[in-house]
């Protein structure tokens, strides 16, 4: 069911209010037809804080992928609109969402998506030079000593590891310095040490260089580097934990089993950064 019903918490969105990154206004996303119809969003409203670490988490199905897809302007929403900034998403042409999307948004993929034939330095630099863009030495030069690649730019992605060949990709999308970078289950395919060393270089690169992360993941331990978690069930924002510890996520996971917990279904709900209490 859509949920269309105005919320308080929409004026937390309106166009030029509050300093988000990027915005979803009631965006609704329904699959297949009939029968098999499943409401994969059902009216979410959120704003991302700029310059803070995001976390969505839900139990399988709940949406995550769904909501990062339709914010990042690849999916298209049913109903309501996303933003990005203060540029609407929802109406532009596909060339124009293509530009947008690779002038304003970085991404970050389970699977590397790396070039094979190219360098880990001619991979981190690709989408700028496609956009004819000249890299910023000095930017680019921060990057790369963040996340450690200095002795690896020569090595195709053949010769690294799982955790090297990630933090090109972390690197590819820091190196244009994007509004915001939508991560989806980035460590999935890693070690735990692996692992953690990208969500360390993540968090760092918010606390550092002011970036704004989004990341899906269904690891409380990953959440916990953020700095607030957005909970999703049913296709509906249904509670939020600033500073979050991996076990607090944990147990407030747990309660989904149960179903929502009592007065936690806030549809419309905001991410309102570390000023959230925690729940
Ligand atoms: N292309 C599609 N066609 C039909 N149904 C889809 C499609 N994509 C997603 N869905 C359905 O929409 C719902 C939300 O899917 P989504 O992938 O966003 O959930 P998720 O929370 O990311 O799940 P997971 O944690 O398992 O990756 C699910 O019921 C899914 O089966």
């Amino acid at each position: 069911m859509t949920n269309t019903a105005p919320s308080t918490a929409d004026a937390h969105i309106a166009p030029g209010a509050g300093d988000f990154a990027a915005r979803a206004h009631q965006i609704a996303k329904v699959y297949g037809r009939g029968d098999a119809q499943v409401v994969a969003l059902a009216g979410v409203t959120v704003g991302i804080p700029r310059g803070r670490f995001t976390a969505i988490m839900g139990p399988s199905g709940s949406g995550k992928s769904t909501l990062m897809h339709c914010m990042a302007g690849l999916d298209s929403v049913d109903s309501g609109e996303t933003y990005i900034g203060d540029t609407e998403l929802t109406g532009l042409k596909d060339k124009q969402l293509t530009r947008l999307r690779r002038d304003k948004i970085g991404f970050i993929f389970q699977a590397f998506n790396l070039v094979p034939t190219l360098t880990a330095l001619e991979n981190i630099t690709l989408p700028m030079d496609i956009a004819g863009r000249k890299a910023d030495r000095q930017w680019l030069d921060a990057v790369i000593d963040t996340v450690g690649l200095r002795p690896r730019l020569k090595h195709r992605p053949t010769e690294l590891s799982g955790g090297q060949q990630q933090r090109v990709a972390c690197a590819r999308a820091l190196a244009a310095r994007p509004e915001i970078i939508f991560a989806d289950e980035p460590t999935g395919n890693l070690d735990s040490r692996s692992g953690s060393e990208v969500l360390g270089f993540l968090r760092d690169s918010v606390r550092r260089m002011g970036q704004t992360i989004v990341m899906v993941t269904h690891d409380p331990s990953a959440a916990a580097y953020a700095d607030q978690v957005l909970f999703l069930t049913d296709g509906q924002i249904v509670d939020t934990m600033a500073e979050p510890t991996a076990a607090r996520v944990l147990e407030r996971m747990k309660g989904f089993e149960a179903g929502p917990r009592p007065g936690a279904g806030v549809p419309g709900a905001v991410a309102q950064g570390p000023g959230v209490a925690s729940r």
